[in-house]
């Protein structure tokens, strides 16, 4: 349920609101039991959409990032405006088997299942600082497995980055080693 925004909020708690507000919850979505948070309600609104986007550029653009890593499919969405935006190329880390060249790949479980990821072999220079996008948090398990794979194609993980994060199911105790934003939390 969206929270209400109390009076006397700021721009920016009122902003957070907002998007809370486009946020739907759909019960029993893929299996029953999950709670889904559906975001495709927030990107098709437009100056919410472009808020998101905004948020993420104003955070890294100065930390001179070298490449913005995506996580298939619903991390694209938000890596690659916010690469655009910070001039830098993207990085797709995707399920097995979708990626053309030698690949590194990591098995990792979700909240509801399990699968594999994979990032080219020479998708960064060494020691390149990358922030790895994707669109909510859960167990942690698929952006942990992101992070390794970056570690593997000799990327440095600067940050991680979430629309989402669901605070019960505890996904930054995977993270510890990286510092974590979420611009969401339920
Ligand atoms: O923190 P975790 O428990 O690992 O779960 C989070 C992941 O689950 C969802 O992706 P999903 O694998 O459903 O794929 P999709 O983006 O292609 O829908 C979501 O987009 C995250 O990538
Ligand atoms: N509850 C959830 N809602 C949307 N995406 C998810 N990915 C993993 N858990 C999810």
């Amino acid at each position: 349920m969206a929270r209400p925004c109390r009076a006397g909020a700021t721009k920016k708690e009122r902003a957070v609101a907002n998007l809370n507000d486009l946020i739907r919850n759909i019960p029993d979505f893929p299996i029953p039991g999950i709670q889904f948070k559906d975001i495709t309600t927030l990107i098709s609104n437009g100056p919410a959409f472009a808020q998101v986007v905004d948020t993420l550029a104003e955070r890294y653009a100065p930390l001179n990032i070298d490449a913005v890593v995506g996580i298939e499919s619903r991390g694209f969405i938000f890596s690659a405006p916010l690469a655009y935006r910070l001039g830098v190329g993207l990085v797709p880390v995707r399920k097995h088997g979708k990626l053309p060249a030698a690949t590194h790949r990591v098995e990792y479980e979700l909240e509801y299942g399990s699968n594999k990821l994979e990032i080219h072999r020479d998708a960064f220079p060494t020691g390149a600082r990358v922030v790895v996008i994707d669109d909510l948090l859960a167990t942690g398990g698929t952006v942990a497995a992101a992070c390794e794979l970056v570690q593997m194609a000799g990327g440095r993980v600067e940050e991680v980055a979430f629309i989402i994060e669901l605070e019960f199911l505890k996904g930054r105790d995977k993270l510890t080693r990286y510092p974590v934003y979420s611009m969401l939390q339920y």
